[in-house]
C-alpha cells in the first residue's frame, strides 16, 4: 500500500521546501513541479490552491500535492505565480485518497481533483470577479491602493470583469497579486464563469445606531422629539418590541430583518427617514443557505434485536475494519445507524453516511435531521454550487461533524473520520460511469476509511454479492437482522401469469385480473399502491404494424423511446428528440403502434381502469426539478395519491404506513438482461420493491406479473432465500470467470470513424495480450450499444487473476500502453476509456 503514495509526506513539515508538485486540471498522468519563490516561502503547503503557468500562455489553478527539495530532471521548474488561500483547502489525507483513486481506477489525478472539488473552488484564468455586495469603501478597515481602486471603479459600472479585462485595464501582465489582495480585503468575489456566481445570501437588516444603544438618555430624548411623528415612533416601538435593547443591548448587533417592518404594514418612507437621520442603520447580514435546525432527540427505544446488532457490530469492529449489516427490509437499520453515529461523534470523530441519490430526499433525511439538527451537513447533487461550497467549508471549520451525502461526498475535506456508513450498499448508483474517475463510492469509501483508520459499515437488505462474498470469507464482519421492526411481517407474494390471462382474455391494458382485484381492494380500504416498471416514457418504441420499421436514434445504436406526454420520441442516451411521424417513413402505412410498457403508459392505463383513483408517477421525467422527488413523495405521504407508478426510484428506502399492495408489471424484463449480474440485480430489485409493502400492522401483498412464473428466482425471492440464490449464482460466476472471482477491466475505444475505432481497438488489444500476467481477454467487439452520440465503441474485457500482483502489473503496463497509443499519430484522435470494475 505505502508504495502507492511514494514519499508523499517526505517534506510535509519542511518550511524550507523549494519545490512544489502541483496537481493540475489537465489530462496528464502526473503532477508538475514548480519552484516556490522566496516571496511565498512559508505561505504555501500541501492542499493550497496556487496559480501557475502551464505551457507558454495558459495560467491554471492547481493544488499543491507535495513539497520537496528535488528539482525536476527533465525541465526547468517555473515559479509558482501566486497562492490563493491562507489555509489549505484540501488536506494531506485527501491528496493520498486522490492518488489512490487515480492509481486504482487508472486515471489522472487531475481528473480526480476535478471530480472532488465543487466548481466554486475551481478557479481558472477564465474566472471572473464581481463586487462583494457587503463591501463598503467607507467602513472597510483596509485601505485600497490606486490600482485596486481602478478595478473597483470599473466593477461599479460593469457587474463583472474577467482576469484578462483587468490586466488590460491596468496595462499589466499578471493581475493575480491584485486580485488576491482584493479578495483578502473582502472587496471582491471571484467566480467561475460557466457556473452560477458565488453570491453569499444576504439579508437586509436594520438596527439602532450605536450611540442610542450605549446612552439611554439619548434614546429617551429621541422619543420625546418623535412624539409628533407617530409613523416613525411606531417603527421604533416595533423594533424595541422585537429587540428589547434596554434589557439586552447585545441583541442590537444582529438587528431585525428589514421585511418585518414591511410585513407589519409600517411606513417604509418613515423607515428611510430614520436611517437618513442616523437613528437606525441598515446593514447586510450574510446568512447560511441552510436553515438552522434544532435537533430534538425524541427518545426511541431500540428493539432487542436492534440492540443485539449494535453490540455485534461494535465487537466486530474491534478486529474488522468493515462490517456488513444484512437486515431485511423494514428491520430498522436507520435507528442502528443513528446510535452508531451518535457514539462516533461523541468520541470526537467525523462521520459520513452515504445514501443513493434519491433516498436523500426521503424520510431518512428528515429522521436524521430530527436527531442531529444543524450539526449535520447534507451534500446532494441537486444542490447548487454555492450550497456545496458551504458544506465543504463547514466540514473544514468543524461546523459539520456529520455529513449525509451522495457518492461525491467521499471527496469532502474530512480530516478525522471515525465511521463511514454506506446505506443500500448494493445500489448501482454508487458507481460513476461518466466521466472519469469511474469510481465506485462504496469501494472508495472503504479505502477512505482505511486511510483515516476508521470503520466502515455497509448496510442492505440485499447485499451486493461482492460484499456478501467478503463477509463469507471473513474479510468483513457480518451482522444480521432477521425481523421487521415492530410486529410487521414480510409481505405475501403472488405470481400472476400474463400468458394465462391473455389466453382467457382477462388481461386488460396489461393488468392481469389478480393485479386489478388487489389494487381495487386496496383502494376500497383507503390503502395505497405502488406499481413498479423500470422503464420510463410511454413505450420502449414505436413500430410499423405492416413493415416492422422501428425509429432509431440518428446518433446512437438504440431505438427511440416514445413519450406520449410531450408527443415525441427521445433517445435516452444522447437526448435526441423527434416528432412522431404520421405515417411509416419506410412503407407509408398509417398503422404505427406503441410497443411495450413504460411508466407513462401504465399511468394512463391505471386512470382508465380505476377512474376514481388519484394516480401519480415518479420517474426521471417527473423529477427533474430540484424538489421534484420531494414534492411527489410528500404528496404520497400526505395521502393525496392512491397509486404511485414509478421506476426503481420508488424502491429506495421508502417507508410509508399505508402501502399494502406492490405490483411488478413486467418482471421478465428484469430477469433477462445480458449482464453477468442480471440475476443478482433482479433478486435485489424485486426484494427491494416488495419490501415497501406492509411495513406496519397490516401485512402487505406483492403481485408479480410474468410470462415465466416458474422461474427459480421467484421461488427464492418469495422464500427470502438470499443465501440459496447467492450460492447458485456464485457457482455460475466461478465457472465462467466473473467477479468476485476475477477483477474486470474494460478497455474501450471510441471514434466517429467506425473503421478507425475498430482498428485502434485491435491494436490496443494486441498490446494488452503481450502483458505477462494471468488473465483472460474477450473482444475486441462492438459495445452492447455499438454507437453513442455518433461515436462507435469497441471494447475489450480483461479478466485478471485476483491473487498475487497481476492487477498491479497489468495496470502499470496499461499506463505504458496508453502512452504509446497517444504517441501514435494514427490513433491520437481515438478516445480510450478505462473502466476498472465496470459494473
Ligand atoms: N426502535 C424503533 N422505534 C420506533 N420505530 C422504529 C424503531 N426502529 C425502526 N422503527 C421504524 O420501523 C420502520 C422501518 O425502519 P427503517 O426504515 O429503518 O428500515 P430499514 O431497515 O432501513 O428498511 P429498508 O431496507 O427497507 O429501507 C420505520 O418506520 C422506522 O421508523
Ligand atoms: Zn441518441
Amino acid at each position: 500500500m505505502e508504495s502507492l503514495f511514494g514519499d508523499l509526506f517526505d517534506d510535509l513539515e519542511s518550511k524550507s521546501a523549494r519545490f512544489a508538485d502541483v496537481i493540475l486540471p489537465v489530462p496528464i498522468p502526473k503532477m508538475f513541479t514548480y519552484k516556490i519563490p522566496k516571496s511565498l516561502e512559508g505561505e504555501v503547503g500541501i492542499g493550497f490552491r496556487v496559480m501557475v503557468q502551464f505551457g507558454s500562455k495558459k495560467v491554471l489553478t492547481g493544488i499543491i500535492g507535495k513539497v520537496h527539495q528535488k528539482p525536476p530532471k527533465e525541465y526547468e521548474a517555473k515559479p509558482i505565480l501566486d497562492v490563493l488561500d491562507s489555509y489549505a483547502m484540501v488536506n494531506p489525507l485527501q491528496i493520498k485518497f486522490w492518488s489512490w483513486m487515480a492509481e486504482y481506477y487508472c486515471c489522472h489525478i487531475g481528473e480526480v481533483m476535478n471530480a472532488a472539488l465543487p466548481a466554486g473552488l475551481k478557479l481558472s484564468s477564465e474566472s471572473k470577479i464581481q463586487l462583494n455586495p457587503t463591501f463598503d469603501t467607507e467602513t472597510s478597515p483596509y485601505p485600497l491602493d490606486e490600482r485596486e481602486e481602478v478595478i473597483l471603479q470599473a466593477l461599479a459600472s460593469k457587474s463583472e470583469l474577467s482576469y484578462d479585462e483587468c490586466e488590460q485595464l491596468l496595462g499589466i501582465k499578471s493581475i493575480h497579486g491584485i486580485i488576491k489582495s482584493l479578495v483578502i480585503k473582502e472587496a471582491i468575489i471571484v467566480f467561475e464563469q460557466v457556473k452560477d456566481k458565488y453570491t453569499p445570501k444576504v439579508e437586509s437588516r436594520i438596527r439602532f445606531s450605536q450611540p442610542f444603544v450605549e446612552d439611554r438618555k439619548s434614546l429617551e430624548t429621541l422619543f420625546d422629539e418623535l412624539s409628533a411623528k407617530p409613523k416613525q415612533e411606531e417603527i421604533l416601538l416595533k423594533y424595541l418590541q422585537e429587540v428589547p435593547i434596554y434589557q439586552r443591548p447585545e441583541l442590537n448587533v444582529k438587528g431585525l430583518d428589514k421585511r418585518i417592518f414591511a410585513d407589519a404594514g409600517l411606513s417604509m418612507s418613515s423607515l428611510k427617514t430614520l436611517i437618513k437621520n442616523g437613528v437606525l442603520e441598515e446593514y447586510k447580514l450574510i446568512i447560511s443557505r441552510f436553515e438552522e435546525i434544532q435537533g430534538n432527540d425524541e427518545e426511541v427505544t431500540l428493539s432487542e434485536e436492534q440492540n443485539r446488532a449494535i453490540e455485534e457490530i461494535k465487537s466486530s469492529f474491534q478486529e474488522k475494519q468493515v462490517n456488513l449489516l444484512h437486515g431485511i427490509t423494514g428491520s430498522g437499520k436507520t435507528e442502528i445507524y443513528i446510535k452508531l453515529i451518535e457514539e462516533a461523534i461523541a468520541s470526537g470523530s467525523q462521520v459520513l453516511l452515504l445514501l443513493p441519490e434519491i433516498a436523500l430526499t426521503t424520510q431518512i433525511v428528515s429522521r436524521l435531521q430530527k436527531v442531529f439538527g444543524s450539526k449535520m451537513g447534507i451534500y446532494h447533487s441537486k444542490f447548487s454550487d454555492n450550497e456545496r461550497v458551504e458544506v465543504w467549508n463547514g466540514v473544514i471549520s468543524g461546523k459539520f461533524s456529520f455529513v449525509v451525502g451522495v457518492r461525491s461526498s467521499i471527496f469532502l475535506p474530512f480530516d478525522s473520520l471515525g465511521l463511514i456508513i454506506v446505506d443500500e450498499e448494493h445500489e448501482s448508483s454508487y458507481k460513476q460511469f461518466e466521466p472519469s474517475p469511474r469510481f465506485h463510492a462504496r469501494d472508495a469509501a472503504i479505502m477512505l476509511s482505511w486511510l483515516h483508520q476508521a470503520k466502515t459499515l455497509l448496510g442492505s437488505a440485499t447485499p451486493s454479492f461482492e460484499s456478501y462474498f467478503n463477509a463469507r470469507i471473513k474479510k468483513y464482519g457480518y451482522v444480521q437482522l432477521l425481523n421487521r421492526y415492530g410486529d410487521a411481517s414480510l409481505p405475501e407474494f403472488l405470481i400472476s401469469d400474463i400468458l394465462v390471462d391473455k389466453k382467457k382474455q382477462l388481461l386488460k391494458l396489461d393488468f392481469t385480473r389478480l393485479m386489478r382485484e388487489k389494487i381495487q381492494e386496496a383502494l376500497n380500504n383507503q390503502e395505497q399502491v405502488l406499481i413498479f416498471q423500470n422503464r420510463r416514457g410511454y413505450a420502449p418504441y414505436i413500430s410499423c404494424e405492416d413493415c416492422g420499421w422501428i425509429p432509431e436514434c440518428e446518433h446512437c445504436d438504440v431505438s427511440l423511446t416514445y413519450h406520449q406526454y410531450s408527443e415525441e420520441m427521445r433517445c435516452h442516451y444522447c437526448g435526441f428528440k423527434e416528432k412522431i411521424p404520421k405515417v411509416c417513413p419506410a412503407c407509408g402505412s398509417g398503422k404505427l403502434s406503441a410497443v411495450g410498457l413504460g411508466t407513462e403508459r401504465i399511468e394512463e392505463s391505471l386512470s382508465l381502469l380505476f377512474p376514481e383513483a388519484r394516480i401519480a408517477r415518479m420517474d426521471l421525467d417527473t423529477t427533474r426539478s430540484k424538489y421534484g422527488y420531494q414534492r411527489i413523495l410528500e404528496d404520497f405521504g400526505a395521502g393525496n395519491v392512491d397509486v404511485l407508478v414509478g421506476t426503481q426510484m420508488i424502491t429506495k428506502g421508502l417507508d410509508f404506513d399505508r402501502v399494502t399492495v406492490v405490483g411488478i408489471l413486467d418482471a421478465d424484463r428484469i430477469l433477462y438482461f445480458p449482464d453477468f449480474r442480471a440475476g443478482e440485480r433482479a433478486f435485489q430489485q424485486i426484494t427491494q420493491v416488495a419490501g415497501r409493502a406492509g411495513r406496519r400492522e397490516k401485512r402487505g401483498v406483492v403481485i408479480i406479473q410474468s410470462r415465466k412464473p416458474d422461474h427459480f428466482l421467484f421461488d427464492q425471492v418469495i422464500k427470502g432465500d438470499y443465501k440459496g440464490f447467492y450460492l447458485q449464482d456464485m457457482a455460475e460466476r466461478q465457472k465462467f470467470f466473473y467477479p468476485p472471482f476475477v477483477k474486470l477491466i474494460k478497455v474501450s475505444c471510441r471514434h466517429k470513424d467506425y473503421k478507425l475505432a475498430e482498428k485502434a481497438a485491435r491494436h490496443l488489444h494486441n498490446l494488452l495480450l503481450e502483458v505477462q500476467v494471468k488473465k483472460i481477454m474477450l473482444g475486441p467487439e462492438k459495445g452492447l450499444i455499438g454507437k453513442i452520440k455518433n461515436q462507435y465503441i469497441f471494447e475489450t474485457l480483461v479478466k485478471l487473476d485476483k491473487s498475487g500482483n497481476a492487477q498491479a502489473i497489468f495496470k502499470h503496463e496499461l499506463r505504458r500502453i496508453l502512452e504509446s497509443m497517444y504517441a501514435n499519430k494514427e490513433f491520437r484522435s481515438v478516445r480510450i476509456i478505462i473502466d476498472v470494475d465496470p459494473y
